[in-house]
């Protein structure tokens, strides 16, 4: 056997590993190795920590924790939106942590989808997440039009989007765009600069939803110019389920009243004058609603202070190299059990996730759950594979293939049935 396939070689790539010591930062799941943080990321003894130190703040200053305490929670959502602004490539004033992705985006479109004259429809895909199909056509209903105003570029091979394609889709009748910025399923990236470029060439606005990109790859949305964006914080971000989600507007937007309005849209001065005419924040503050979830932001405050130790161009590094890693393995081990890898190859368009079809996929997700390797399972066929750059070691990588391997050789997943659970 070649040496790079062997146990010891993951070992020394994990003794080279720049951010090995990051893992100990987790509550890794005793003798489990954890693949599915692309749906929900481990918890961190920080975020458990500024849970507890919020939970504190009430405790100890009940209303006065608003603007007492360490962190005042009025401006809690203004203060996360700060220290998550590298992340995206955004000025602090661009980003604001409020309510959750499938809302999110719903304030944004109802703010930014301006149907006028012919130019009255809006561009998706034929592969983003069912949330944001159905928020765009609500939100097309709300506007008297019905599902064909919605344009969903369709996929050639299934998996991926051709951006070629998207652009010739910009015509003159479509009056915003919505897409993705990592693919759920195959994990592709999409080129946002060229996107973002080719739709204002055509007088269109476009918004990515980031939930799969956040905290796994860079971003420069505000020099590509996007218009805007939201994403949740409970996948590669680790603040855990139902943690509130965030969003970016460019600063360009600045003063455009939001589509959906509350009391905390208004300017944080003027809130408290209980006036009937709404005066909003001069930034992406004004696309909040009502009153912060506090106890569910919480956790991001510890969450992301890993963030800003890694520095998300290293964790990219690393994702990239333990995915590189993983599709190496597999293709080694694997090769005679049918197994597709559907993501895409090259590192510009892969994203932190590996994608794996194979027609018994459902039950081979359960035989690896029930041998400790969590996966997830995605219809019709898919097993994604994420391994973490802040938490995964190359040695996890390899014990997952292994024990695919394993389940291949003995047809262990034949005692399960190929359909999936209720949670996948
Ligand atoms: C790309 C994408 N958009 C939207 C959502 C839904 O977001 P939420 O349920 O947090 O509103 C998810 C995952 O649940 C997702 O993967
Ligand atoms: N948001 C989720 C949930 O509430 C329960 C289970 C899974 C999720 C997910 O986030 C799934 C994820 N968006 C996906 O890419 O499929």
């Amino acid at each position: 056997m070649q040496e790079k396939y062997t146990k010891a070689y993951a070992e020394k790539l994990d003794a080279a590993d720049a951010l090995r010591t990051f893992r100990n930062e987790f509550y890794l799941k005793n003798e489990c190795v954890y693949m599915d943080g692309n749906s929900l990321g481990l918890m961190s003894k920080r975020a458990e920590q500024s849970v507890y130190d919020v939970m504190a703040s009430w405790k100890e200053h009940a209303i006065d924790g608003w603007t007492g305490g360490e962190i005042p929670w009025y401006y809690l959502s203004e203060l996360l939106g700060d220290n998550m602004a590298g992340l995206v490539g955004a000025k602090k004033e661009e980003v604001i942590v409020t309510g959750s992705t499938t809302v999110n985006m719903h304030q944004l479109v109802s703010t930014f989808y301006q149907p006028e004259g012919k130019r009255t429809k809006i561009l998706a895909d034929a592969l983003n997440f069912p949330s944001d199909i159905y928020a765009l056509k609500a939100q097309l209903a709300l506007q008297g039009y019905d599902d064909a105003h919605l344009i969903q570029v369709p996929s050639e091979d299934g998996h991926t989007l051709d951006e070629e394609a998207i652009i010739n889709a910009m015509t003159e009748e479509v009056a915003l765009i919505v897409l993705p910025s990592v693919l759920y399923r195959s994990g592709q990236v999409l080129d946002m600069e060229m996107l973002t470029k080719a739709a204002h060439e055509r007088g269109i606005k476009i918004g990515f939803d980031l939930c799969h990109s956040i905290g796994a790859i860079p971003h420069e949305l505000h020099d590509w110019n996007v218009d805007f964006a939201f994403w949740c914080t409970y996948k590669h971000l680790n603040a855990g389920p139902g943690s509130v989600a965030a969003l970016f507007v460019n600063e360009n937007h600045f003063g455009i009243s939001p589509g959906l309005a509350g009391w905390f849209s208004s300017d944080k001065e003027k809130q408290f004058d209980m006036e009937h005419t709404l005066t909003p924040a001069a930034d992406a503050g004004a696309f909040q609603i009502g009153t912060p979830h506090v106890l569910s932001a919480a956790p991001l405050i510890g969450a992301l202070e890993l963030f800003q130790e890694a520095g998300i161009g290293k964790i990219r590094r690393k994702s990239l190299q333990l995915t590189a890693y993983m599709m190496d393995v597999i293709e080694y081990e694997l090769g005679e059990f049918d197994f597709i890898i559907c993501n895409p190859i090259n590192e510009k368009q892969r994203g932190g996730h590996i994608y794996l079809e194979h027609p018994e996929a459902a039950r081979i997700c359960k035989a690896l759950k029930w041998k400790n390797v969590i996966p997830d399972f995605r219809k019709p066929s898919g097993i994604r594979l994420a391994p973490v750059a802040l938490y995964n070691s190359f040695e996890d990588v390899y014990h997952c293939v292994q024990t695919l391997k394993n389940i291949m050789e003995e047809k262990a997943y034949e005692q399960f049935s190929n359909e999936r659970e209720v949670v996948s």
